[in-house]
């Protein structure tokens, strides 16, 4: 059973600080381990690599096998069902059409002192995009990684992805193709972000990693961001319902276990004004527990990470929510729109009982690589934005230099730093002589 929480209870305010500090993925047993292995990938590269391959996903690999050829990924494409070609074109179209909206122009202006002033936009050169394979496979995922990434311009683009006992997703490689992915490694886990980081003999070094992954892939992002640049912490999947009485409990208990079957690492949490519905909801995931595949999985998500908290309104449940900061915060109630100006801290916000948090996986548009772990807070989800920076831009006149050039002066007398100073001085003596 998840924990029962009610804001009515005494001790409330302990229960939920405890809820939120739930240790999901930020041990520090993997952390240890994950620097093991990406100091050994950096020492030994190919070798390393190699090595973990076969340990975790139980793969014997030569060098020149971690890449998936021309002539494999061709094979296991022409295995792809019409229908799911067709689902993952459709996805692909959605996902581009989002995306093409976010890219920010370029902007140029004189100033009232005569000085031009700027900036201009310009994607990282190679992008490494980490695509999750250890307990499910991800194909949705490699189009929500590689289209933004290609609508920004990347020239370069490589994908990880681990294929455990040597199974790939035929899925997955045609949705690379699709989206114009340049390389696919077989390899994951922080292994993998150390080959994409560092680089090896076979996987030459990225500038940017994005993408999602459980807690050992998350924990190395986090350790390799400075040698790269990563787009956010996006560790084991989260939901947050807020749903008041007038909803079917099955379409809540559907979309709680929805992201318990991703991991059991996962978190859902359901926040409702009734108790009656609450008990309702519970009964129904217990009894879908009973039928799902992946209840395994699902159910020790629910059972260890999963919460139900009774709230007075649902202005409480907004306050609650932002606390929580959730990856996908879904809002079942009668205004959607009037919760959600409540709400300023969520990775996507999920509008009305008719959307259902999985649209938003596969073929919404917005992408589901979504910051995790309250990370929310000071994170989105990934975007065109990822993938490229921004270089300002600023052109002096004479006039222009005459005008705020003393000031410049000043400031670098009082910071004791001479040829700062000197620099702007020289220039305005020969616009005097
Ligand atoms: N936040 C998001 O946007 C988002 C999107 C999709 C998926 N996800 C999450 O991504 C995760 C995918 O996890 P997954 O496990 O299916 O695939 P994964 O590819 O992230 O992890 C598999 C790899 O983990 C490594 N690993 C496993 N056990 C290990 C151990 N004991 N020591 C060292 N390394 C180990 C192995 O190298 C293995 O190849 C889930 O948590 C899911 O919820 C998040
Ligand atoms: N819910 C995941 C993000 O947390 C994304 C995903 C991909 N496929 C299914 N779900
Ligand atoms: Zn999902």
């Amino acid at each position: 059973m998840p924990v029962f929480l009610s804001t009515r209870d005494a001790d409330f305010e302990d229960q939920f600080t405890a809820l939120l500090g739930a240790k999901r993925e930020d041990s520090p047993d993997v952390d240890h381990i994950v620097a093991e292995i990406i100091a050994d990938v950096r020492a030994r590269g190919d070798e390393a690599l190699l090595e973990y391959t076969a340990k975790f996903d139980r793969m014997d690999l030569s060098a020149d096998q971690l890449a998936f050829s021309e002539a494999e990924i061709d094979a296991l494409i022409a295995q792809v069902p019409a229908e799911e070609r067709e689902a993952l074109e459709l996805a692909a179209a959605r996902i581009r059409a989002y995306h093409e909206r976010q890219m920010p122009e370029d902007q140029r202006w004189i100033d009232e002192s005569g000085a031009e002033l700027g900036w201009r936009w310009t994607a990282v050169s190679a992008a490494g995009l980490y695509v999750p394979g250890g307990l499910a496979s991800y194909p949705s995922s490699v189009l929500m990684n590689a289209i933004p990434a290609k609508v920004a311009g990347v020239k370069r683009l490589a994908i990880t992805v681990p294929t455990p006992d040597g199974i790939a997703n035929p899925l997955v490689l045609l949705a690379a193709r699709l989206a114009g992915v340049d390389e696919v490694y077989r390899v994951g886990g922080a292994q993998a972000v150390a080959a994409l980081a560092y680089g090896t003999d076979t996987i030459k070094p990225v500038d940017k990693i994005t993408g999602p992954g459980n807690a050992f892939v998350a924990a190395a992002k986090r350790r390799v961001f400075g040698k790269v640049g990563i787009d956010m912490i996006a560790g084991p999947s989260e939901i947050l319902v807020i749903a008041d009485q007038d909803n079917n409990p099955d379409w809540i208990a559907l979309d709680l276990l929805s992201q318990a079957e991703h991991d059991e690492s996962a978190q859902s949490i359901l926040i409702t004004d009734s108790e009656a519905f609450a008990r309702d909801v519970c009964a129904s995931v217990e009894a879908y527990l009973e039928t799902l595949e992946r209840r395994a999985i699902a159910g020790a998500s629910w059972r260890d990470f999963g919460a139900v908290i009774l709230v007075d309104n649902l202005d409480q449940a907004a306050a609650l929510s932002d606390r929580i900061a959730p990856e996908h915060l879904e809002l079942c109630v009668a205004d959607p729109d009037a919760l959600s100006e409540k709400i300023t801290h969520a990775g996507a916000i999920f509008l009305g009982a008719w959307t259902p948090e999985a649209i938003g996986d596969y073929v919404g548009g917005p992408n589901h690589v979504l910051p995790t772990a309250r990370s929310a807070r000071f994170s989105s989800g990934l975007s065109v934005m990822d993938f490229i920076k921004r270089t300002t831009l600023a052109k002096m006149t004479p006039a222009a230099l005459r005008a705020i050039g003393p000031a410049a002066e000043v400031l670098a007398k009082s910071e004791s730093l001479q040829s700062h100073g000197l620099s702007v001085t020289a220039r305005l003596k020969s616009l005097n002589d």
